[in-house]
């Protein structure tokens, strides 16, 4: 008799050419780009004093990209079929938990990038100081600590040894494993939700003021937005531009497709008899292939960091001996000395 889909015949095989072959091409070159636009980004922020939440918030990204850059060879070993069981188990147990972890902490801090943006879009002179300061890389401990500790557990209760070499992340889960694997998926979607809230509301808000910011400047005959100092002082022009939308669409690109995606198929993981062979294979895919969009974050944050933080700017041209205005016909502020947007970081903004 024929046994329709199961998983030695083939049809719902997960050893399909997109895993064993796409994939890894597509997170080789993730690997190689991501890598040294990563290595190269980090090595910039090191010499950049974290003297805003801005550049804060910014350096917790590059590092928990540095992170997610380092699991994607393991990835791609696996997938690819030439892993030893061994090293896909490490994959599921310590790899793949790494990955997640990271990508959750970089949307946190999307979150908070955009709350900062906001507030200093609305309120644009109002300063810092170093206990504020102290207070932002106290609450990215807490970030990284927290999620740590939700994490953990998917590490320890990942400890049953594969019954066959065919075996999936979720066959290797303890009972209390699976539970936790999804009490984790849940927190997991509530965090992201939250934060895409906190993204719209806060770009919905800097596209008000820069409307009102537009309107104004039109009307007084500016080429640019305009904004007053506190004390009446000089007037400085803001360079707006659509570079501050970079994150927004960033946060839409990678992260909202995967947690559509991601409800279905910790379903299909967990009360995997809801599902036949064949529904399960294909949310299986469509979690891949959102969570390579995911992982294109890890290559596309970097240009966060060029369009929108001058002190990241001016410290790279300095490093790669660039002139300070190479990047002009950009619409880029340049030198250490503009007034640029409080949209985007400046040193003489004071953010
Ligand atoms: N949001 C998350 N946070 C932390 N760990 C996670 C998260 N989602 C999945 N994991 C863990 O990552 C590993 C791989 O999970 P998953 O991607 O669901 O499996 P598979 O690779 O079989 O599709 C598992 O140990 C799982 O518990």
């Amino acid at each position: 008799m024929e046994v329709p889909f199961n998983h030695t015949n083939g049809s719902c095989s997960r050893d399909n050419i997109l895993k064993a072959v796409v994939f890894p091409v597509l997170y080789s070159v993730l690997f190689l780009l991501g890598g040294a636009l990563n290595a190269l980004a980090a090595w910039v922020f090191f010499r950049i004093p974290s003297r805003s939440y801005f550049i804060i918030y910014l350096k917790n990204i590059v590092v928990a990209d540095v992170v997610m850059t380092f699991t994607f060879p393991f990835k791609i070993l696996s997938d690819s079929g030439v892993a030893s069981v061994g090293l896909r188990v490490f994959v599921c147990r310590v790899s793949s938990v790494l990955f997640y972890l990271t990508m959750y902490v970089s949307i946190l801090f999307f979150g908070l990038i955009s709350i900062d943006r906001c507030r200093k879009t609305l309120w644009p002179f109002r300063g810092t100081n170093a206990a504020r300061l102290t207070r932002r890389k106290l609450l990215s401990g807490a970030i990284w600590g927290s999620l740590l500790a939700l994490c953990i557990p998917n590490v320890v209760l990942t400890s049953r040894t594969p019954a066959s070499p065919r075996f999936k992340c979720s066959d290797l889960k303890t009972e209390a494993g699976l539970r936790w694997h999804e009490v984790v998926n849940h927190v997991c979607q509530v965090i992201f939700w939250v934060n895409l809230v906190a993204v719209v509301v806060c770009y919905a808000l800097i596209t008000k003021e820069l409307y009102v910011s537009y309107s104004r400047a039109r009307n007084r005959g500016a080429g640019g937005a305009v904004a007053t100092t506190p004390g009446g002082g000089k007037p400085r022009k803001r360079s707006v531009s659509g570079n501050v939308f970079l994150v927004l669409a960033v946060f839409f690109v990678c992260f909202v497709p995967f947690h559509f995606a991601r409800v279905p198929y910790t379903m299909s993981q967990t009360r995997d008899f809801l599902f036949d062979c064949r529904l399960k294979l294909f949310f299986f895919q469509l979690k891949e292939i959102t969570l390579w969009l995911t992982s294109l974050n890890s290559l596309l944050d970097p240009l966060i960091y060029f369009f929108l933080c001058q002190s990241f700017r001016t410290t790279l041209f300095r490093i790669l001996r660039v002139a300070p205005g190479t990047c002009s016909w950009l619409g880029l502020a340049s030198g250490e000395n503009t007034a640029s947007t409080p949209l985007g970081e400046s040193a003489a903004a004071g953010v």
